[in-house]
């Protein structure tokens, strides 16, 4: 039986490619360490951490027709993801990120979305040529990965104006944007403090005081988290709430974003009012910094 999306997740799906070593690292350094590799990219993050709260998405990106890009399929796949909705090039190799991370964490990382920059709004194709239900009236989690253009025309066009539409950024450098989700009101923006600065051309103490700069800078909906300290969530109605993340022992902190974004959506699904929402997205992630749930 062919399986239905629970949402669909639209952006980055690559190769990470991570050196780490024991040593504390500098520019110009080379010493002995171990290199992998594993799927990534943004919206690839989120839509493992979605299916690990057993939500079913299906993936909106460009992969290349290549080895690379097979084997990416197949973990995605392997993931219980729908992956036909992925426009496969015959033309672009498939995407990479590469990071090296030292004992003094990360050194330094590039992002190398070319292909999926280049492939523009051939990704949304499943949304128009009759795939998916048009207009699609269902969730997405979007990603910062895509150009400029592409995310505003998202943000203003007809084919996502239905949507549930819940948007990341894919890294600091990239958060201006997703200006276009701020400039007309649209979707759900899931930023920590530093993007809503980097955003709103300043920097916030906590994220109440986050939420309340990005809804009066016109967001039509944020979730402001910031690491150990109060998260909020707030929409223009509903004003500013804001919780506390319960206190853990801390043993890992990349993805914590994610794993936030992904039990909100999760919790939001199952038809938690925003309070319950905000206090099982906190949950989640000090169960995901403790260390306690798998990769
Ligand atoms: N030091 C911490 N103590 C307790 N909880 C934490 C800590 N760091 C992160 N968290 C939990 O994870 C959530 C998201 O963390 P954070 O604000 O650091 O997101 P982020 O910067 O987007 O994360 P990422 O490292 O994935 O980019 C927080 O709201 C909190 O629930
Ligand atoms: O510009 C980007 N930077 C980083 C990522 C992804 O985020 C993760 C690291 O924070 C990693 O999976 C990388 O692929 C991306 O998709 N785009």
């Amino acid at each position: 039986m062919k399986k239905t999306a629970d949402i669909l997740c639209i952006g980055s799906v690559l190769w990470d490619v991570i050196g780490r070593s024991a040593s504390v690292m500098r520019q110009g350094s080379d010493v002995p360490g171990r290199i992998t590799r594993l799927p990534g990219g943004v919206a690839m993050n989120i839509a493992m951490t979605l299916a690990r709260f057993g939500l079913t998405p299906a993936l909106l990106t460009a992969i290349g027709r290549d080895a690379e890009g097979d084997e990416l399929l197949a973990a995605c796949a392997a993931r219980g993801m729908i992956t036909d909705t992925i426009y496969r090039s015959d033309d672009l190799p498939t995407d990479r990120y590469m990071a090296v991370e030292g004992a003094n964490g990360l050194i330094a990382a590039i992002a190398d979305a070319h292909s999926l920059e280049a492939a523009g709004a051939k990704i949304l194709r499943p949304l128009t040529d009759g795939t998916l239900p048009a207009p699609y009236a269902g969730l997405v989690a979007l990603d910062g990965n895509l150009t400029l253009d592409l995310l505003a025309e998202i943000a203003t066009g007809s084919a996502l104006a239905q949507a549930d539409l819940r948007v990341a950024p894919a890294s600091p450098g990239k958060a201006e944007r997703l200006t276009p989700f701020l400039n007309n009101n649209r979707g759900t923006l899931y930023v920590n403090c530093e993007e809503a600065g980097l955003l709103c051309q300043t920097s916030f103490a906590t994220a109440p005081q986050a939420a309340a700069a990005l809804l009066e800078r016109g967001a039509a909906r944020v979730l402001v988290t910031n690491g150990g300290d109060d998260a909020a969530e707030g929409d223009a109605e509903g004003g500013v709430i804001h919780a506390t993340p319960p206190q853990v022992l801390v043993t890992r902190v990349t993805g914590a974003g994610d794993t936030f974004m992904a039990a909100h959506i999760a919790a939001e699904s199952r038809g938690a009012n925003r309070h319950a929402a905000l206090a099982q997205a906190l949950e989640a992630a000090a169960i995901y910094v403790s260390g306690d749930t798998p990769n």
